[in-house]
């Protein structure tokens, strides 16, 4: 086999977000957000489950800390809870919830971990929602207050963050598609959401910059590739649409300054061109420092009029798959990388988010996970083909360190290299979470 080899300064890390893991959802002054109204609404998310508990990781986060400092890595990646820092969303700021992440930050880099902060991972207070949401550009203004808040309170401690998890699936999965909070299924609302959160990055950062916050400032879209079924030009371009949709809807406007046009005509067809005034794409175009890189999986896709948006329809043609039914396609991964290289340039990367989920359980105390070492060994094998092909890939996050809320499927689908027991809470490392660790301390690994 062959021996896969990272670069020394590369960065190895592990992902997770708020209502994904903290618990503790009314506890110390916490608000409700969009995901605890979302999920305690019957027919929602799978068995009822709900992120009033989760991995507890409110209570246990020094536990989980011990477990990455054994695991070896130097970066962690979580999220802050918005409504635990203003219950309301503004005004009133809440020193518990402040004091957690604190005590969080303090406890990585007491173990030579360093914080990667997201912003915002989909618990939008509930009481901004209540004044509509994404969709009412005051939340815009919100959400640049509420990071300012954040980087005048870390400002030294966090030196890397992200503003906004993935854009797309706050937009378009949450109020097109609908299976996620709030759950609305309206193109025109989604569309506009999605340049209101361009938006929000756009001021977070400027604050950023204003306040000249040490560190560096990105943001993290999510990213799938589609493969054409032939070389027939019609299903090339069916998927270039299909992947316009999660890259250049939401890459375009940060690194151009404008939106693809062959987007704008998609989504003009149907009445939902976003609603765009002057000055925004300037805001939305600020430099940022690095991107942040979501890739799970890739598909085939086809020409096929009216079967979606853009005519365009998946082919399963029988790539093995994750117990999330989701292809497992290495090869898309590289492809992504470097279509963003060549159409944004030498940007730094980060992958902060990149796993498998399979429904593990605990036998004799062991997790035998053999399919989700295999994925990160592709994936890996992946990003290395695609760092020798010129990308600047700066470190690599493993989605996810826990067990956690896995939105609509609740605790049923597990991503983490570590099992947890919800009715215990009990943690035990996987297979693949020993294996993640002597790939972090070697730097490489034997394919
Ligand atoms: C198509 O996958 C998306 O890029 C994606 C996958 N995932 C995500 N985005 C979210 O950022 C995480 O909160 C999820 O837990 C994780 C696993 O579902």
């Amino acid at each position: 086999m062959a021996i896969i080899e990272f670069p020394k300064e590369m960065k190895w890390g592990a992902a997770t977000a708020a209502y994904q893991i903290e618990g503790a959802a009314l506890e110390d002054g916490r608000g409700l957000s969009i995901w605890d109204t979302f999920s305690k609404t019957p027919g929602n998310v799978l068995n009822g489950d709900n992120g009033d508990v989760a991995c507890d990781s409110y209570h246990r986060y020094k536990e989980d800390v011990q477990i990455m400092k054994e695991l070896g890595i130097n970066v962690y990646r979580f999220s802050i809870s918005w409504p635990r820092i203003f219950p309301a969303g503004t005004g009133e700021i809440n020193q518990k919830g402040l004091q957690y992440y604190h005590n969080l930050v303090d406890e990585l880099l007491e173990n030579g971990i360093e914080p990667m902060c997201t912003l915002y991972h989909w618990d939008l207070p509930q009481a901004l929602q209540d004044q509509g949401g994404w969709e009412n550009r005051k939340t815009v203004d919100a959400f640049a207050d509420y990071a300012e808040q954040i980087f005048k309170e870390f400002d030294g401690k966090i030196k890397k963050w992200i503003t906004i998890n993935e854009p797309w699936c706050v937009s378009f999965l949450s109020n097109f598609i609908g299976i996620h909070a709030p759950g609305f299924q309206n193109l025109k609302l989604a569309t506009d959401i999605s340049h209101h959160l361009l938006l929000a990055h756009g001021k977070a950062v400027a604050r950023f910059r204003d306040l000249k916050v040490e560190g560096s400032i990105g943001y993290a879209p999510n990213t799938e590739w589609l493969e054409p079924f032939s070389s027939k030009q019609e299903d090339i371009d069916a998927c270039n649409r299909g992947m316009g949709w999660f890259i250049e809807w939401f890459f375009d406007p940060v690194f151009k300054g404008q939106y693809p046009h062959f987007m704008l005509e998609v989504f003009d067809k149907h009445g939902a061109a976003p609603a765009i005034q002057a000055g925004d794409m300037e805001i939305i175009s600020q430099k940022i420092d690095f991107v942040g890189i979501n890739y799970y999986t890739g598909s085939v896709g086809r020409y096929k009029k009216d079967a979606d948006l853009f005519d365009l329809e998946k082919v399963d043609i029988g790539y093995e798959k994750t117990d999330f039914d989701w292809n497992i396609y290495p090869e898309g991964f590289y492809k992504v990388l470097l279509k963003i290289k060549d159409q944004y340039g030498d940007i730094p990367v980060y992958i902060t988010e990149n796993g498998a989920c399979y429904n593990d359980e605990v036998e004799n105390g062991r997790v035998k996970d053999q399919g989700r070492i295999d994925y990160l060994k592709q994936h890996l094998t992946s990003l290395k083909r695609a760092m020798d092909s010129g990308v600047q890939i700066k470190g690599y996050l493993a989605w996810s360190l826990l067990d956690n809320f896995e939105w609509a499927e609740g605790y049923h689908k597990r991503f983490g290299i570590v099992h947890v027991d919800f009715n215990t809470l009990k943690r035990t490392k996987k297979d693949s979470y020993y294996w993640y660790k002597q790939t972090v301390k070697n730097g490489w690994f034997d394919m």
